[in-house]
């Protein structure tokens, strides 16, 4: 179509089109935001008209040799990644909720189509600029370069969200919590998106810049980036074909019927929008994926399993700090004291179950170990190093594994996916290849057999029960070669056999392998069963720390347990 069209398209077509598939550049960005990694954004309109500005003003102002419209070039492309970069970090910086980088996206095309009218003569003000000398193409030229261009992102887009680095941003729309504790750190990647993106987007700019002739503020306000995401939404997002098809065939369409009905072509584009809404909820793409059989293998497989490591216990305790230090710990949420001078060390091998009645405190405890932003009074150290100020993949590094309460893991991929993303933070991952192989430590790999997951590696998550979820979730923290475990309820919903195996595990992990854990749980037979030692928590105090016989024989937990005990 590239190649031919030129010879049976007229000349609105070929414009048209050329067109289209620039903005078709700019939705398959919209795309990888919003259906990937799950940001949603109006901001790349504003990418896009300072990389079309950038090029007009060059080549208006200062003039159109070859070198300039090489400085152009590099000018739309730098622009928009330098701002992309400052965007991103306000978006998704520290202390960034998801809220922010949706204003911050609706803001940003208004901010700069307001500087566009200001510019005065530099940016041609109301009028834009227009009459500057282009690339010296003919019509079929440029619509033969829109296409080469349009498939190179589109296939630089495929082959990314194909690769290992691509199913990272599906994770991190899934489950950034999770992501963060397993040692990623998903601003950073989010914030390198939006910028290599920004500067993606500058080059459509340059691109619209060329081919039209003309640039106004249109071209970078706020309506033409809410239009990009209706045309991604409407062709299918998470899919790289349908943006490309939504923004290509809506965009001509509109084109076409302005032009042959101009009162009724609104109306019926708005009708078709509502239409296709109703009828096909996962856009143009979806038709296609209903209409063309699946293809094997567009799911990544789970390959054989390695051993890659082995799991060994850490040695020459006797001259090194505690694997985990509570000093006086103190935390409050406005008058409530959660937690008050609580005293606690951890060495390796221990299986410490932190038990208490509902409300005691137990979970907050779990948090101030995990998350060191959280505002704590006392101090938390893991191997001797403070953990304050430290955000939770800082942690993973220090050799801290979480388990959350509720299975924690990532819905849209399979169980080999979810495990390689435990692996990701220690072996970066590529951007163009995706692995066919899974590389875990033998504790890990020992999880997967006891509870038969290794038979459903490439199964998708979603499809597996709650108790498959739990164990998936706890082979995760152990492919994370962590020394210390924290776990909350492991064992909650699950069936007396999964319970089982769940504390064979965990006995492994710190007998065999020396690895130390912090277990709450509610089932008193169960942390029987297992502890090396006991914690009993109550009203936010640390009341017992002793054996299990000590903690059996104690009054004061019947007391706490018949709800007898209080201050
Ligand atoms: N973000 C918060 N803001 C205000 N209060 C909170 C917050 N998180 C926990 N709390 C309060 O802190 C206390 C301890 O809660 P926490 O969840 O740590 O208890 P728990 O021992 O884990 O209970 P359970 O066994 O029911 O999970 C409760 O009174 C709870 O209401």
């Amino acid at each position: 179509m590239i190649a031919f069209g030129p010879a049976f398209l007229d000349r609105f077509a070929l414009n048209v089109l050329s067109r289209s598939m620039i903005y078709a550049m700019l939705a398959v960005t919209v795309d990888l935001l919003w259906g990937y990694a799950g940001v949603l954004t109006f901001g790349q309109a504003a990418f896009f008209g300072i990389g079309a500005y950038a090029t007009a003003m060059v080549l208006t102002h200062l003039g159109s040799s070859p070198e300039l419209m090489l400085l152009a070039f590099v000018l739309a492309i730098l622009v928009p990644l330098v701002l992309g970069v400052v965007v991103g970090w306000l978006s998704f910086g520290y202390g960034a909720t998801p809220l922010y980088a949706t204003v911050i996206s609706l803001v940003l095309p208004i901010v700069v189509t307001q500087v566009a009218f200001s510019g005065g003569q530099w940016t041609g003000s109301s009028s834009g600029l227009v009459g500057y000398a282009t690339l010296p193409l003919s019509l079929a030229g440029y619509f033969r370069l829109t296409g080469i261009c349009l498939l190179a992102v589109a296939a630089a887009a495929w082959i990314f969200v194909r690769s290992d680095a691509g199913k990272v941003l599906v994770a991190i729309r899934d489950n950034e919590a999770r992501c963060a504790y397993l040692g990623l750190n998903a601003s950073r990647i989010k914030i390198a998106l939006t910028a290599v993106l920004a500067g993606v987007t500058g080059l459509a700019g340059f691109l619209f810049a060329n081919a039209s002739g003309v640039v106004a503020p249109e071209n970078t306000g706020f309506v033409f980036g809410t239009e990009l995401v209706i045309w991604t939404a409407l062709g299918g997002r998470g899919t790289i074909l349908g943006p490309v098809l939504g923004t290509i065939g809506i965009d001509y369409l509109s084109a076409s019927l302005s032009g042959q009905l101009p009162f009724l072509w609104k109306l019926i584009v708005g009708a078709l929008f509502v239409a296709m809404i109703i009828l096909l909820p996962n856009g143009l793409a979806g038709l296609v994926g209903k209409i063309l059989p699946r293809s094997k293998g567009s799911r990544g497989e789970g390959g054989p399993l390695r051993q890659a490591q082995v799991m060994q216990a850490p040695q020459d305790v006797v001259d090194k700090p505690p694997l985990l230090t509570i000093h006086d710990l103190g935390k409050s949420y406005g008058s409530l004291n959660v937690l008050q001078g609580i005293n606690l060390t951890v060495q390796p091998g221990e299986l410490v179950s932190l038990v208490g009645p509902n409300g005691a405190g137990k979970t907050t405890l779990m948090r101030c170990l995990s998350d060191g932003t959280e505002s704590i009074s006392g101090s938390v150290s893991v191997r001797g190093a403070n953990i304050a100020g430290l955000a939770p993949d800082a942690i993973v590094a220090l050799g801290v594994g979480r388990k959350f309460q509720v299975a924690s893991v990532f819905d849209s991929l399979t169980v080999a996916e979810c495990l390689r993303m435990a692996r990701a933070a220690r072996y970066r991952p590529s951007l163009v290849h995706s692995s066919q192989e899974l590389d875990l430590p033998s504790a890990a790999v020992e999880i997967l057999k006891l509870t038969a997951l290794d038979g459903m590696l490439d199964r998708p998550v979603s499809a597996l029960s709650h108790g498959l979820k739990q164990s998936l979730e706890l082979t995760m923290v152990v492919a994370l070669e962590p020394q210390l475990i924290l776990l909350d309820e492991p064992t909650a919903g699950l069936t007396k056999t999964e319970r089982m195996t769940i504390g064979t595990i965990l006995k492994k992990l710190t007998g065999e392998l020396g690895l130390a854990a912090i277990l709450v749980e509610h089932d008193l037979d169960f942390v029987r069963e297992i502890s090396s030692r006991i914690v009993v928590l109550h009203q936010g105090q640390l009341v017992l720390d002793g054996t299990v016989q000590d903690v059996v024989n104690s009054e004061l937990v019947k007391a706490i347990y018949s709800g007898g005990a209080h201050d």
